[in-house]
């Protein structure tokens, strides 16, 4: 089964916490974001995962260095996963991976950046990530001729674990099932939603179909 991951891009952990009230029924993995963690900071994940022990927690730290430090840091506050740029060195990556591996937790590798994600999707597996995010951010996304369609061809040839983030909404998400994906991550199609339980429910309904 397909896991959906909500991308929560608010600045304020207590409308974090209120989003993710409505929408947990339809969630496997909560993540916290980036502009969301450096607003809060760790106790940002610690009362996230308090309000949701039964939830998988992501911190979204886009980490570029210092990679067993920071895991460290995101996992003893409660994170099941740490985002690690895919972009950084390997060293990094391996460190937030012995971190993982000493907490019992999970390293995902952030190809935001990357010009051959699939490639370095192999490479960080290889390292020991869980799964590498296929990903397009916010700037990518706004840049003209963006779409979500060359994430879902490359899912479909890494070869290894991955989820596809940037601009997975209700029209995109059977293709990015489809591709073969493990994780589809979906920010803006829930919180900027007017319904955001409707929508996470009507998205995990298409990833169950
Ligand atoms: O990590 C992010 C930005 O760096 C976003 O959370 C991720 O891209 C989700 O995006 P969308 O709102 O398009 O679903």
């Amino acid at each position: 089964m397909v896991k959906l991951q909500v991308a929560i891009d608010l600045l304020k952990i207590e409308d974090a916490i209120a989003l993710a009230t409505k929408v947990a029924p339809y969630i496997d993995i909560i993540e916290l974001g980036t502009p969301l963690i450096k607003s809060e900071g760790l106790s940002g994940i610690r009362k996230m995962k308090d309000a949701f022990p039964d939830k998988l927690v992501l911190a979204d730290f886009k980490t570029a260095d210092a990679g067993e430090l920071e895991a460290d840091m995101a996992f003893g506050a409660g994170a099941d996963y740490i985002t690690i740029l895919g972009a950084t060195g390997d060293s990094t990556i391996a460190g937030a991976v012995k971190s993982a591996k000493a907490h019992g937790k999970g390293v995902v590798v952030d190809t935001i950046g990357v010009k051959d994600r699939v490639k370095r999707a192999q490479e960080a597996i290889a390292l020991g990530a869980e799964f590498v995010e296929l990903h397009a951010g916010l700037d990518e996304q706004a840049e003209e001729g963006y779409s979500i369609q060359v994430l879902i061809d490359e899912a479909k040839t890494a070869g290894v674990s991955v989820s596809i983030a940037g601009g997975v909404n209700l029209s995109s998400i059977t293709a990015v099932k489809e591709s073969g994906v493990t994780v589809a991550v979906a920010g803006a199609a829930i919180y900027g939603a007017e319904d955001p339980a409707k929508a996470a429910k009507e998205l995990k309904e298409l990833l169950l179909a």
